[in-house]
């Protein structure tokens, strides 16, 4: 196993939505032992502590967007934070709500046309997160980061998408929770979309390999985002969004096994964590597992042997 470096990334953003608790986020997974859990596996890790948002000005709270420019002064903070980071390992974001992929996403985009290599996304979330601000019924931010990254209009204020990802360099998977006006846009662009339905039917790897050998034949950067409530509920309650029917521990961590295999891993987020609302850190613990096994934990140390 290759080993890298890994740059973990405090981002305790808790601007996208109202509930708040995301703040503690990046101080649950390191409670969990994310940095051990990485270290076991023969990476080195650097762990750069909490950012901070840019100075911004204050939040008016117009009614309709939340928090708007603490956001911004996160989106831009973070693409520069991203864009660093890549220059020296990979970086894992510890959110955070998911507004902070506004920012990961457009940085590593930035990466990645310096590189001249395409960046490919795959969304891991029971939610699309396409919406605008001016579409979006909540005014809750994390419900915005793929229109926002994919170069939708509407982002008044924000940093200017330098690099936006092309549609069809994003996969969505565990879907099952997606409003009117996202549902509307989502026909008319290339994103793929893979429903739980989708995933009962014919299961999780199939989609997933299909997607990564198109990030292969490209060369291609991949950033992966994994949203909290992207699992179950039932094992992952520390989400201010859950939606019954997610995605089974194990399909999580089968998800996670196949992209530590195809070695394109290049960045990735994890967010929507909300301690508050945690089990005894059952969920932050959940989710440090499943990133150990996208950085290479596995059973065996060996692929096992079949009986002959
Ligand atoms: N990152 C998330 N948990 N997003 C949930 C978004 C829910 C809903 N679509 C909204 O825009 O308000
Ligand atoms: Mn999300
Ligand atoms: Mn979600």
């Amino acid at each position: 196993m290759t080993s890298q470096h890994c740059i973990l990334i405090g981002a305790p953003v808790d601007s996208g939505k109202r509930r708040a608790g995301c703040l503690m986020g990046p101080d649950a997974y390191r409670t969990a032992g994310i940095a051990a859990a990485l270290e076991s596996l023969g990476h080195t890790v650097e762990d750069i502590g909490n950012l901070a948002p840019e100075t911004h000005p204050a939040d008016t709270n117009d009614g309709l967007v939340y928090a708007r420019n603490e956001t911004i002064g996160w989106t831009s903070r973070l693409a520069q934070a991203a864009e660093d980071a890549l220059e020296c390992g990979l970086p894992v974001f510890l959110g955070g709500d998911h507004s902070l992929s506004l920012g990961s996403v457009a940085g590593a985009a930035n990466f990645a046309a310096k590189e001249g290599r395409p960046l490919f996304v795959l969304w891991l979330d029971a939610h699309t997160d396409f919406h605008t601000p001016e579409t979006s019924d909540s005014g809750n931010l994390h419900g915005t980061p793929v229109g926002y990254f994919t170069g939708r209009r509407g982002f008044e204020n924000f940093p200017e998408v330098l690099n936006p990802v092309p549609e069809e360099n994003v996969c969505m998977i565990g879907l099952r929770s997606v409003d009117t006006q996202e549902r509307l846009a989502l026909e008319d662009s290339s994103i793929r979309t893979h429903d739980m339905r989708h995933i009962d039917e014919n299961g999780i790897a199939g989609p997933l390999n299909r997607f990564l050998d198109q990030v292969a034949e490209a060369n291609g950067m991949l950033h992966v985002s994994l949203d909290v409530d992207f699992l179950d509920p039932s094992v992952a309650p520390a989400v201010g969004t859950t939606v019954p029917g997610g995605a089974t521990v194990r399909e999580a961590h089968l998800v996670c096994e196949i992209l530590h295999d195809s070695g394109l891993m290049t960045s990735l987020d994890l967010v929507e964590l909300n301690p508050f609302l945690d089990e005894r850190g059952r969920t932050a613990h959940l989710m440090v597992d499943l990133c150990a096994s996208a950085l290479g934990r596995r059973v065996f140390d060996r692929p096992t042997r079949s009986y002959q």
